[in-house]
């Protein structure tokens, strides 16, 4: 058990250049503690809460300036939570632990070495983590948690840690490792599973809520929430990437400037020795919290006040959780009040370790909300947590376990009592008991014994086997053993002859090989490289065997965003785009992934050569090799001279071995760089596409509410000059042939057009006084007419050229 407090930590926030700084400092003490100072200035005192004070000291781990980047921030806070613990698990006989610096002293024998592991959270040990971030809107919970959206360099907690996390497992072989990932989502007190597939209904009232449920022993259990299995990063970054487009596509158009919900990303990991009975599983919690800010402040009405009301009533209960927990004595500690408290139960004064991180945005008009986040964050710091290795024991094994000792003990009683087993041996037992003989006469050490347990038949079948094997070499035509009375010469002799055999036997392989021209391998010992067989045979193209379009395909399975468009839409979406805010970081991410995509072609086909490199001299050693098997067919002694010319040839394949692995492992960072460029894309892809969707239909909802008008005077509409001649051909396409009213129209439009032209007001659609033709006939195209023509105005008119 591990006793501890809740570490935390504070990062601020670059200020932009228009925001006015606050002021601060941060210091570190001896005991490399961190202090942040905050000032109130003057002009702000008045409507601060408590005046009297000017001057704010907190107390944290450590302070994160604005210049900190993402990886120390990951160095320092997320890592420890996902350190690797095998070292722990395998010698775990031999160490010891100094409670008050947290660390773990492993004894390396047979010299005793000291070497510390920090072992204060760590979920490949066996103990849940959770790290959240809290803070007010726009203060970087989401871009420490999750990442920003622009570059690679800026992903955060989560991408990382699942990175590291990967890292590790593949680098301990002594454990089976299984990793789920589940991501809930709380909106207005409900439950959302983001890794749902049902999500394409898009609706968020429509999907399944998760609930809590609660077992005798007061364990919390999710209903409807999935854990997805990962076998590997690559799945887990996109099951993160599917749970951060659901959240995207699920927000309502009114809470898209902040997020109004709170999120938790959960990485479980089992661990079990092959074998073994026990299982350990840990939790690791990364919690992106919405926003802290007060209501009053918000200043907002309907939609946007009850999410605020519910972010601020779930704070709330998650502020009362933690006062309960940092009084001494208190027996109830209040977390079924909200699901948020319930779901972070063990994090919070359980079985967790925990660290906060306050996100802080310190400029002149945020001051107050940063205090009131660092005096959470100072009650935080109170809580203590009790953190336990969550082992349990596979049932499974100790029945098997058990039903062996039982047979055992059944075969042990029937020995000393002389009651024989009746029923004859399985397949399967005389298989295993054959092939137990065979190693034992195999086996050199006369001090070898063949264990064969109580079972009477086992040993009465092992007597008739050796009788066998003895009476058989007895045999006249057995001239080996028969020659010869004196055992031991026998035996010697007949494992020469043996060696013999199988030394030819091989050279008629290597021969047969070298005819058929196959690429086998020759001798394990020969080529040495097995130790990394996977790496040698991966090419280029396997790497980048997860094309873009199957994620974007699964995307827009998951998120419906993709619809046939009509072609003014189409259009539309066109000028939207090219006026959209992001589309310069996306067409930055555009250049940069084909710079990265050209930099690993270049790199996979040097792997590729490397690669080409050491077949051409694996097949010069077996040529080598067979030619010298041909030899000691004729002199044997010569098979074991040593061979300079192979000998340079296997150094300079070591050496080709060498510069393969440093280019493999460079070309594996570039793909998973490239990977997460592409997913920044399709991301920033969709949120064009959706915010397309929402003023789209923005657009058409206010053509919807002019509609009266319009169908009391006309369906006519008078068509800007300027839209007709930038766009002769946009609606005219429409108008069917058969329809010559309606072309009519057209052209009086044209021409009553240039009346409006001078007039900005009036340069929006509307309605004439004409014929009731329409433009198609068809009422939806001509309402997506209309639509895209107001749109487009729209467009326009904000660029400045409407009146031009
Ligand atoms: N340390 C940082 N460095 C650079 N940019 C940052 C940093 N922190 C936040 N940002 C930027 O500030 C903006 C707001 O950050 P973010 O969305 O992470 O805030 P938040 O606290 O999650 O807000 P909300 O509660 O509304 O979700 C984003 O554009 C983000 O990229």
């Amino acid at each position: 058990m591990v006793k501890q407090t809740i570490q935390i930590y504070a990062r601020v926030k670059p200020l932009g250049r228009r925001q006015p700084p606050g002021i601060y400092s941060v210091e570190e003490d001896e005991a490399s503690a961190f202090s942040l100072e905050i000032i109130v200035p003057r002009d702000l005192a008045d409507g601060f809460v408590n005046n009297k004070r000017e001057s704010y000291k907190f107390k944290f781990q450590k302070v994160f300036d604005q210049e900190s980047k993402q990886d120390e921030i990951f160095e320092a806070i997320a890592k420890p939570v996902a350190e690797c613990h095998i070292l722990l698990t395998t010698v775990m006989s031999h160490f010891e632990c100094d409670l008050k610096t947290k660390t773990l002293y492993v004894h390396c024998y047979p010299r005793k070495i000291f070497i510390y592991v920090n072992y204060r959270r760590s979920a490949l040990a066996g103990y849940n983590g959770t790290i959240f971030a809290y803070g007010q809107t726009g203060s970087g919970k989401t871009f420490t948690i999750t990442g920003g959206a622009e570059r690679y360099s800026d992903r955060g907690i989560i991408p990382r840690t699942l990175s590291y996390i990967f890292q590790q497992l593949q680098k301990d072989s002594s454990k089976v490792y299984t990793t789920h990932i589940s991501y809930l989502e709380i909106y207005n007190e409900c439950g959302y599973d983001l890794l749902d597939p049902r999500h394409e209904a898009s609706k968020l009232e429509d999907l399944p809520k998760v609930t809590i449920m609660e077992d005798p022993d007061q364990n919390i259990h999710l209903k409807h929430l999935s854990l997805q299995q990962a076998t590997n990063e690559e799945e887990a970054l996109n099951l993160l990437f599917l749970g951060d487009t659901n959240r995207m596509i699920a927000e309502t158009p009114m809470n898209q400037a902040s997020t109004r919900s709170h999120c938790i990303f959960t990485i479980h990991i089992s661990s079990k020795e092959p074998g073994s009975a026990t299982i350990r599983r840990s939790k690791l919690h990364l919690v992106d919290l919405a926003g802290s800010e007060r209501v009053a402040k918000t200043g907002v009405g309907g939609q946007l006040l009850t999410e605020a009301k519910y972010i601020n009533l779930s704070l709330h209960y998650l502020e009362q959780v933690i006062i309960a927990l940092s009084e001494k004595n208190r027996s109830h500690i209040p977390y079924r009040n909200s699901m948020m408290t319930s779901v972070l139960r063990d994090s919070l004064g359980g079985n967790c370790m925990t660290t906060m991180i306050a996100t802080l945005s310190i400029d002149k008009r945020n001051i107050d909300e940063s205090i009131s986040t660092c005096r959470f964050a100072q009650r935080v710091a109170l809580i203590k947590n009790e953190a336990i290795l969550n082992e349990e024991i596979d049932p499974r094994l100790i029945i098997a376990r058990l039903k062996k000792e039982v047979q055992d003990l059944r075969n042990e009683l029937a020995m000393v009592t002389g009651e024989q087993r009746q029923e004859e041996l399985t397949e399967e037992e005389l298989q295993q008991v054959d092939e137990q003989i065979k190693s034992f006469l195999e086996d050199m050490d006369p001090e070898s014994t063949l264990e064969l347990g109580a079972d009477m038949r086992k040993i009465k079948h092992s007597f008739n086997h050796l009788k066998r094997l003895v009476n058989n070499a007895k045999l006249p035509n057995n001239h080996l053993l028969a020659s010869d009375t004196n055992n031991s010469i026998g035996y010697e002799e007949l494992k020469k002859l043996k060696d013999l055999l199988q030394q030819r036997d091989n050279e008629i392989n290597i021969l047969v090989n070298m005819l058929k021209k196959e690429k086998k391998k020759v001798q394990d010992a020969l080529l040495q490289l097995s130790a990394s067989p996977k790496e040698i045979t991966t090419s280029e193209s396997e790497m980048f065997s997860v094309p873009l379009e199957n994620r974007s395909s699964l995307l827009h399975r998951n998120t419906g965003v993709r619809g046939e468009m009509s072609l003014g839409r189409k259009e539309a979406f066109e000028i939207f785009k090219r006026d959209y805010a992001d589309s310069i970081t996306i067409e930055d991410n555009k250049q940069l992934l084909k710079q990265r995509f050209a930099e690993a072609k270049s790199l996979g086909e040097k792997v590729n050569e490397i690669r080409n490199k050491i077949n051409h001299l694996k097949e010069e050693i077996t040529q080598r090799h067979m030619q010298k098997a041909a030899q000691a067919v004729v002199s044997p002694r010569q098979m074991n001279e040593p061979d300079p010319i192979e000998e340079t040839l296997r150094t300079q394949m070591e050496r080709e071995k060498k510069s393969y692995k440093t280019m493999f492992t460079h070309l594996k960072g570039m793909k998973i760089e490239i990977e997460h460029l592409q997913l920044l894309m399709e991301k920033a892809k969709v949120k064009l596409q959706k915010d397309f969707e929402i003023w789209w239909s923005e657009e058409a909802r206010n053509l919807q509410d002019e509609k009266p008008l319009l169908q009391n005077s006309t369906s006519v509409v008078k068509i800007p000059p300027s839209l007709l001649e930038a766009q002769p051909h946009s609606y005219g396409t429409r108008v069917p042939n058969n329809s010559r009213a309606s072309f009519n129209e057209e052209q009086s439009v044209k021409s009553s057009g240039s009346r409006l032209s001078n007039s900005p007001s009036k340069a929006r659609i509307s309605p004439v006084q004409s014929s009731s033709i329409s433009f198609t006939g068809d009422h939806q195209t001509d309402a997506d007419i209309l639509a895209f023509i107001r749109a487009r105005q729209n467009l326009i008119q904000k660029k400045g050229l409407g009146n031009k």
